[in-house]
């Protein structure tokens, strides 16, 4: 488990997040959304530790991130894996060579075990024998998926996604969501996912976090989403008057009328 304990950062004037405790559990997927600016992606560069906070705490289990020196901060990174927004793999590599640059950065394995491990991931997310490929000769979603391939090289217990869907189609988009899905439970993984995908909301919401202007406004699971009163939380879901319809609909129908 991930948890936060008032976190609260700035840049010079500017009071991005102002407070947040949350907490993220191991083997389901946690999501935090929010519009544009509210500071989901502040949140999880905190959570990963590539911004110190200007106050508040995040522990990994028992042992508060901020207060271990480089060494121990390297052997928590070597169990997070990350997929960023527009996948991030290199283009002068091939496929294989992406997904095998964590293990040249963090172990000393052989290249024979490397490239076996390289296959096993390829398998884990059904792109088996791509590995000579380079990125630019393969389909988006492929893309993201060995961009997932690559974050489950060094076995995660915490995986961090920025934005997994931006740039996909909705039904190739549900299919990500449900290989990281998967792959979470199988392997009782932390997973933050920071998100605008309202698909994945209603799709993988076990545990969501609500931020508006640095503070959190609603937390919960998807299952709580359609009858919530939260104001901040129907303003963000159902944004159009198309959704709202639906939503109405929805709980007409829930109620027998
Ligand atoms: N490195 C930085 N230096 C200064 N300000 C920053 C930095 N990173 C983020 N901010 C500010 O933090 C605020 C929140 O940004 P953030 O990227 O977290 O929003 P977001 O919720 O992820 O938005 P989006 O959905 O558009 O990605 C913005 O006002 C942004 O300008």
């Amino acid at each position: 488990m991930i948890r936060t304990e008032n976190l609260h950062k700035s840049f010079g004037d500017n009071h991005v997040l102002k407070g947040v405790s949350a907490e993220f559990h191991a083997g389901k997927p946690n999501l935090i959304i929010g519009s544009s600016g509210a500071g989901k992606t502040v949140l999880l560069k905190l959570l990963i530790g590539l911004f110190r906070p200007s106050e508040g705490a995040v522990f990994y289990g028992d042992t508060n991130l901020f207060s271990l020196d480089d060494k121990e901060i390297r052997a928590i990174r070597m169990k997070v894996g990350m997929l960023f927004q527009g996948n991030a793999l290199f283009d002068s590599m091939t496929v294989g060579e992406n997904i095998r640059f964590p293990m040249d950065m963090f172990t000393r394995l052989s290249l024979k075990d490397k490239n076996r491990r390289v296959d096993e991931c390829l398998e884990m997310v059904n792109m088996e024998g791509i590995n000579d490929r380079y990125p630019s000769e393969v389909s988006g979603g492929m893309q993201k998926r060995v961009g997932i391939a690559r974050a489950m090289v060094l076995e995660p217990k915490y995986l961090f996604c920025d934005e997994p869907n931006s740039g996909l189609d909705p039904q190739t988009s549900i299919l990500i969501d449900e290989l990281i899905c998967d792959l979470t439970n199988r392997n009782n993984i932390t997973t933050v996912i920071n998100t605008h995908d309202m698909n994945s909301v209603m799709g993988i919401g076990d545990n969501i976090l609500l931020l508006k202007n640095g503070k959190v406004a609603w937390t919960g699971d998807k299952s709580q989403v359609l009858e919530s009163d939260n104001k901040v939380l129907e303003d963000f879901i159902f944004a159009s008057p198309f959704l709202r319809r639906l939503r109405e609909d929805a709980l007409k129908q829930r109620q027998g009328g």
